[in-house]
């Protein structure tokens, strides 16, 4: 792979447990220059500056990592630093490769990236789609993607939004759900500290177990469902008029919704 210069445009919770994860997977850290007005290190000897650079970015893999609503304020001041040579990486949920190609008109290419953060592990899910997917550097960001965990193209850009709802927010319900496994374990007389080492080592494992199985969760789920047993009755209340399935359904379309909002709120 070609070892191209990596800019952080913007590196808080998202870029950096990113950046945390390619270290983990030993990228040179001479790859990565970090732009955040906070100036404040990162660590690990990485280059960070408050400001963006004076000359252009040159052939390097760009990622910008602001809030959505930024990019209006933000590309102005890069464009004339982005050329035919810079691929544009952007990671914030929403903005459309259409609003990028206007922000950025000289980029070589524009690939989205939709990370979560267990990247930070390199057991993260990053949702892929470029302008050009056979195009130049696709296949760079891809590689450098995959070495956060699951890297996978999506071929519909309309559907960006559920892939944000699904696997970047994802984190944020599994562990809600965590939270209220742990909070009944203690309505019901645990000790609460003993009862969230136990949820979150629930939930490890059946994900890893999932991870490896060649069936669905609901078959290993009823495999725990001894017939007659206690399981069932509990999946009996998740399941009762598909209740777990449509609060999670009504979940990731509100967080869908939202995305489409800041798309066009960004377009503005
Ligand atoms: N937090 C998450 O789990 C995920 C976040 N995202 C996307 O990542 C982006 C950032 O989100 P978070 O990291 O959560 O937010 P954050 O608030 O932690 O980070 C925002 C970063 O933008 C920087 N910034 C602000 N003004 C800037 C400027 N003028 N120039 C350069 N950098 C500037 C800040 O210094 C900070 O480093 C968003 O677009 C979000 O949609 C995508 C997937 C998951
Ligand atoms: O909450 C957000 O807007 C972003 C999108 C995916 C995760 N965090």
């Amino acid at each position: 792979m070609s070892e191209l210069p990596i800019w952080l445009i913007g590196c808080g919770n998202m870029a950096g447990a990113m950046l945390a994860g390619w270290l983990v997977a030993d990228e040179p850290t001479d790859r990565f220059r970090i732009v955040r007005p906070s100036g404040v290190p990162f660590g690990s000897g990485i280059s960070v500056q408050s400001h963006l650079p004076q000359s252009g970015f040159g052939e390097a893999i760009v990622q910008i990592g602001f809030k959505p609503h930024m990019l209006a304020d933000i590309a102005p001041d890069m464009r004339s630093l982005v050329g035919p040579e810079t691929c544009i990486v952007s990671i914030l949920a929403g903005v459309e490769l259409a609003t990028l190609r206007e922000a950025f008109p000289d980029a070589g290419q524009i690939v989205r990236a939709m990370p979560n953060t267990p990247v930070a592990l390199g057991k993260g899910v990053v949702g892929l789609i470029a302008e050009d997917e056979q195009g130049e550097h696709a296949a760079d960001v891809a590689t450098l993607m995959a070495k956060l965990g699951l890297a996978e193209w999506i071929a519909d850009e309309r559907l960006f939004d559920v892939v944000t709802a699904l696997s970047g927010s994802g984190p944020a319900f599994v562990f809600r759900f965590m939270d209220a496994l742990a909070r009944g374990g203690e309505a019901l007389g645990l000790d609460p500290a003993q009862a969230l080492r136990m949820a979150v080592e629930t939930v490890r494992g059946a994900a890893e177990l999932a991870g490896q199985s060649d069936e669905r969760p609901a078959t290993l789920a009823d495999r725990v469902a001894s017939p007659g047993g206690s399981t069932r009755k509990g999946l009996d209340i998740l399941d009762d008029d598909e209740a777990l399935a449509k609060l999670v359904h009504a979940t990731l379309e509100a967080a869908t919704s939202r995305n489409r909002e800041m798309a066009e709120e960004a377009r503005r």
